[in-house]
């Protein structure tokens, strides 16, 4: 007769396969040439981005964050090393880009703008309808839909944004800090509508902040780069539980420590950027 308890569970339970890479960069170099000067903006990073990894890239100013996230964009062109990104469904858009400034079009309603990727897809009407319908209902612009940019507050703008990136449905979400213009209050309610956004579809996101406590709340992964020519300085695992508050986390365990280490790591390099812009 079979014993059902010594049957081993944990055993018998399959692991899930590691998720495959996504975005992978080897000895990525980038040098603008402007009126004869050279500035070596990237140099040297290696990185891999694994789909499905929501990752923050926080660096002291001037470090190359928005050069490197205009390379994976197809926007700007490295001079030197090797980029490849996976694209897994043809059929979705590879990547889209969320800008600090509201980059809605002033002359669309909230539901043009966020239907502006679908439409141009030529998905049809009926479809771009239920899924307009979905994202404004998320970020709770349901009573605006059929309001113009110009009636909108800031933070309502960059809902449209978001709004319009998911209902693109790209593999890859470009996010060059979102929030940053945002009042305190206004970011942190931001942040837990993309995060509840992002949960639903984990898409993989490259996100700038400036903020560690914002690499904190969001990632799975802070990416610390060094002072320009920005390379990769510390790859930390954001292991904190999810779901996550943008307050409450500040409370969970573990993240004074990784708040502590992202600071040590980042310190000497806006040090080193400040002294590069004195006189
Ligand atoms: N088109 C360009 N031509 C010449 N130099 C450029 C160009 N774009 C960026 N740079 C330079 O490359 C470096 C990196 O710029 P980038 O905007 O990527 O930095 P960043 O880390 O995003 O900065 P910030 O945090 O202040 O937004 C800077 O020294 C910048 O002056």
């Amino acid at each position: 007769m079979s014993d059902v308890h010594s049957f081993d569970r944990a055993a018998a339970v399959p692991l899930a396969p590691p998720a495959p890479w996504h975005v992978r960069m080897r000895g990525l170099g980038k040098d603008f040439v402007a009126g004869g000067a050279t500035v070596a903006a990237l140099q040297g990073v290696d990185l891999t981005i694994l789909k499905g990894q929501f990752c923050c890239i926080v660096g002291p100013s001037g470090c190359g964050k928005t050069t490197l996230l205009r390379i994976v964009a197809g926007l700007e062109t490295h001079t030197a090393g090797e980029l490849e990104i996976a694209h897994f469904e043809r059929s979705k858009p590879l990547h889209s880009m969320v800008f600090q400034d509201q980059s809605v079009f002033p002359w669309m309603s909230v539901e043009r703008n966020v239907e502006y990727g679908l439409r141009m897809r030529g998905v049809p009407a009926t479809q771009r309808r239920d899924i307009v319908s979905h994202y404004i209902d998320k970020v709770g612009l349901g009573a605006f839909r059929h309001a113009y940019p110009h009636q909108l507050s800031g933070g309502m703008k960059q809902r449209v944004s978001i709004a319009r990136a998911f209902a693109n449905d790209p593999e890859i979400l470009l996010m060059d800090e979102p929030f940053a213009a945002l009042d305190e209050q206004n970011k942190a309610i931001l942040q837990e509508e993309l995060l509840r956004i992002w949960e639903e579809s984990r898409k993989t996101v490259l996100f700038i902040t400036h903020s560690i406590d914002e690499a904190l709340v969001l990632s799975d992964r802070a990416l610390i780069m060094t002072a320009r020519p920005g390379r990769l300085k510390a790859d930390v695992p954001v292991t904190l539980q999810r779901p996550r508050g943008a307050y409450e986390i500040r409370a969970s365990e573990g993240y004074g420590e990784l708040s502590r280490t992202l600071w040590s790591a980042l310190r000497e390099e806006v040090q080193g950027a400040t002294r590069e812009v004195a006189p």
